[in-house]
């Protein structure tokens, strides 16, 4: 089987591995459609969605995958958000969101300001690409969560979800 994840970032096409082990697995760079920084559920869904569908377009594979990254302000602060999109030859589009964690103030009043969160991070840290390594995720849990594990976690629920309908469909 061919899965296209829509990103070259390492974190994101690690963890597509990890869970479509016997796949192949190709990483492209595709649109996702929505702003650099997502700034709600709804738009960091979108961005996914059109993630995954692109790769369609734009690969043979049977699968597409997008993973993306954004965040949502609530009443308790700004939370990271992250949502995975799969889709299929057929029409098939299946939806899960990861875990979340409220970020420090410094962070979101930057990303209020307009900021993008990669950036912020690298410089809140002194460390690069943490976007392609533990993630703010990883920062801000001592690394018991990273993004890796996160977006795994994620891929394990479209997976899971994908299968439970190809067995209702083949048992009726
Ligand atoms: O190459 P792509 O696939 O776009 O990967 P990305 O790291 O830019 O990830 P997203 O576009 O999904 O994330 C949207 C924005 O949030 C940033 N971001 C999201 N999660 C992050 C994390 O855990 N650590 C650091 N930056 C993160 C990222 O750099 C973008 O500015
Ligand atoms: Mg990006």
């Amino acid at each position: 089987m061919r899965v296209a994840v829509g990103s070259k970032n390492p974190a994101k096409v690690q963890a597509v591995m990890k869970v479509f082990s016997e796949a192949e697995v190709l990483s492209l760079s595709v649109e996702s459609g929505v702003s650099t920084q997502p700034f709600s559920d709804e738009e960091t869904i979108e961005g996914a969605v059109n993630r995954a569908k692109n790769c369609l377009q734009h690969s043979d594979a049977e699968i597409g995958i997008g993973l993306e990254g954004g965040v949502v302000q609530t009443k308790q602060g700004l939370f990271l958000c992250n949502w995975g999109a799969m889709t299929t030859r057929d029409g098939g589009v299946w939806v899960a969101g990861g875990a979340r964690i409220v970020l420090p103030d410094v962070v979101a009043k930057r990303l209020e300001q307009g900021e993008e969160l990669g950036p912020v991070m690298e410089d809140f840290t002194q460390k690069a690409n943490i976007r392609k390594k533990e993630g703010a995720i990883g920062v801000f849990t001592n690394e018991r969560m990273t993004r890796v594990k996160m977006f795994e976690h994620i891929m394990s629920m479209l997976l899971g979800q994908y299968e439970y309908h190809q067995r209702l469909y083949i048992n009726g």
